[in-house]
């Protein structure tokens, strides 16, 4: 069966073919390698204990699947905890007469910072999520790590707080809530202990039942401490004979220097294949039809180029501040926290050539040509501001300063634009324009593509004197309400020759009733997989904050001030200024965007 077909399926598609095909790197190098791809080793049929009655003792809980379901003739072994679990699962599986590839494998998931924001808000209910889909794999126990004092059914608790079922899926929803979070425990402990780390490993193997134990962290708490957990996790909590994954959330650094020390503190303790560094907004639903909007479609690839584009701009708006998140933020700026990670990804992905596979090496050599071919940013190119109190209907909105954990007067901008430019032969002298912003008027992702003028246009008398208001507009809304939509010339139907402009439109919600998942389940059932499309690669790191790093230094060297927008407006009128430079008008606040 192909691969495609699964329920679950990774994002690879070449993956699959090769599954689906037998291929040869099946069989010879993925299980031996030290740290074996989960998906391959666990597609591959294996005997499953099948001839053992074993009636392991395991600290799994009721509702977790047994480690097997006993064969008549098979010889009986009762194994108790402390007996067989003494031994590491090799000596456990020789013990049993297995070898590697013929073992059961499970998955240990810990959730570092499982006491904080992102843990309760996305990566618990993200393998919620799974679970119900029956994408997670058959042996699976998740553990929480934090400082925090909690049990695990404190933590049960805590976590039952966020899990929701998707609208179109709510047959037996609470049961299998149940079911999940028998399969959530939590261990307290230091970030930087060995013995805790110890202690967390001896627990996994009590769970891991003797089975193939991979071990997928994910470090959901803030960067200073993330070589810490992941010395300590590597020497003290790593899986000796299968896979460690370690999931690292962003910033990864504030600029270059720091981020490459991030990066060699990181490699002390793990290879680069074993670093699955997130942007969730990879992980988007839009974002990921992004090359089978432009590969699968005779009629956009050839289009695709400084021949046809005017310009493209890429917009994320948020209709919040940073309220909660001050003291994290006052450190980033919204330059760190969306431009140089999620839409510079985005504009990666939108320009690279033609990959020679939707292989994960093959996107990410040419999203880092794109990063390569790009000049750094310069001062002139950007616009910051930040957001002032505003009263709005006899409600105050607080401006940026106003939040306790931001210091008076920080000059951190809320809000950015920039015109990027890429020196290829394909996008040569294409502005490339990136706004995003906190406290503004509405919450969206966007990106705009912005065609050239019909040559010769029979129909100009029509259009009167304003020529960009009728080219053709693509746009790729990302969230909310996730759309494709092309801004095309029509004739109003009638006697007369009057023109208008409408929308083909694909609209996700008409067009499909499943819910769109979200970006983190994507993200989390890849890192399981092993696949590592979706993972920023240290290269396209280093590419990305090259930059970024100049302009963020003269930024703050040369304290630079952000025009102050009201809470709730479209953002600093330096914006359209730096937009009309190069010709261009944002599409999004366009009469027909926003009525
Ligand atoms: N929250 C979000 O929406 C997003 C977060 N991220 C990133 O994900 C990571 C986690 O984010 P979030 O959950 O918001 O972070 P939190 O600030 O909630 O931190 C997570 C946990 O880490 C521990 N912790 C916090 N501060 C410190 C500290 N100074 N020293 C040691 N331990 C500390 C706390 O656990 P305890 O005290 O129990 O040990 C806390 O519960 C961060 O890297 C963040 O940048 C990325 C995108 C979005
Ligand atoms: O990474 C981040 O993303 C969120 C926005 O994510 P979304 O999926 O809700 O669009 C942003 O609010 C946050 O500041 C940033 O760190």
């Amino acid at each position: 069966m192909a691969l495609s077909a699964a329920k679950c399926p990774s994002s690879s598609s070449s993956a699959a073919a090769r599954l689906s095909l037998g291929h040869p790197s099946l069989r010879s190098s993925t299980l031996l390698r030290p740290f074996p791809n989960s998906a391959l080793a666990q597609r591959i049929p294996s005997r499953s204990f099948k001839n053992w009655n074993l009636s392991v003792v395991c600290k799994q809980e009721a509702g977790a699947v047994p480690v097997s379901s006993g064969a008549e003739e098979a010889p009986s072994k009762n194994v108790e905890n402390g007996g067989l679990f003494g031994l590491s699962s090799e000596e456990y599986g020789h013990a049993i007469g297995l070898d590697a590839s013929e073992r059961e494998s499970t998955v240990s998931i810990t959730v570092v910072g499982a006491s904080g924001d992102l843990a309760k808000k996305k990566i618990f209910p993200a393998l919620f999520a799974l679970y119900y889909e029956d994408c997670l794999p058959k042996h699976f126990t998740i553990f929480g790590y934090a400082r925090s004092k909690m049990t695990d059914a404190e933590l049960r608790t805590m976590v039952s707080k966020t899990l929701t079922c998707r609208i179109d899926k709510s047959e037996n929803c609470s049961e299998k809530m149940e079911q999940f979070l028998k399969r959530c425990f939590y261990h307290s402990g230091q970030y930087d202990s060995e013995e805790n780390f110890a202690e967390l490993d001896k627990k996994l193997k009590e769970h891991e039942c003797g089975r193939l134990p991979n071990r997928l962290f994910y470090l959901s708490i803030p960067p200073n401490i993330f070589i810490d957990v992941v010395k300590s996790a590597s020497q003290s909590g790593s899986s000796k004979d299968g896979w460690t994954r370690v999931i690292v959330e962003k910033p990864f650094g504030r600029d270059s220097q720091s981020s490459a020390a991030l990066t060699r503190g990181l490699k002390q303790y793990l290879e680069e294949d074993q670093i699955f560094r997130i942007d969730h907004y990879l992980g988007k639903e839009l974002v990921e039809n992004l090359s089978i909007l432009r590969f699968s479609n005779l009629v956009f690839e050839p289009l695709w180029s400084r021949q046809y584009i005017r310009n493209v701009q890429l917009i994320f708006s948020e209709d919040f501040g940073t309220e909660g998140r001050g003291g994290y933020f006052d450190n980033y700026g919204i330059i760190r926290d969306i431009m140089q990670n999620h839409l510079l990804q985005i504009l990666a992905l939108f320009a690279m050539e033609t990959p020679v596979s939707m292989d994960a090496e093959d996107i990410r050599n040419e999203k880092v040509k794109v990063l390569r071919s790009m000049k750094p940013l310069q001062l002139e190119d950007v616009v910051i501001g930040q957001y002032k109190s505003h009263t709005k209907g006899g409600v105050t909105y607080p401006g940026y300063t106003d939040d306790k954990s931001v210091p008076k007067g920080s000059l951190t901008p809320t809000f950015a634009a920039a015109a990027l430019f890429i020196d290829n032969a394909r996008w040569d002298g294409v502005p490339f324009l990136m706004k995003a912003g906190k406290a503004l008027h509405t919450r969206r992702t966007e990106i705009r593509v912005q065609f050239r003028h019909v040559p010769g246009n029979l129909y100009k008398r029509s259009f009167g004197t304003d020529l960009d208001r009728a080219t053709n507009e693509l746009v790729i809304r990302v969230q909310p309400d996730e759309a494709i939509y092309l801004k095309i010339n029509n004739k109003i139907p009638g006697l007369g020759m009057r023109l208008d402009r409408s929308n083909l439109n694909l609209l996700y919600a008409s067009r499909y009733s499943k819910e769109i998942p979200d970006a983190y389940e994507r993200l989390l059932l890849d890192a399981i997989e092993g696949e590592r499309r979706l993972f920023i690669r240290s290269d396209e790191l280093d590419a990305a904050w090259e930059l970024f790093t100049p302009l963020l230094k003269e930024l703050e060297e040369k304290k630079i001030g952000p025009e102050l927008y009201p809470y709730g407006s479209r953002g600093p009128i330096g914006a359209h200024y730096l937009a009309a430079n190069y010709n261009v008008r944002w599409g999004d606040l366009s009469a027909s965007e926003t009525t």
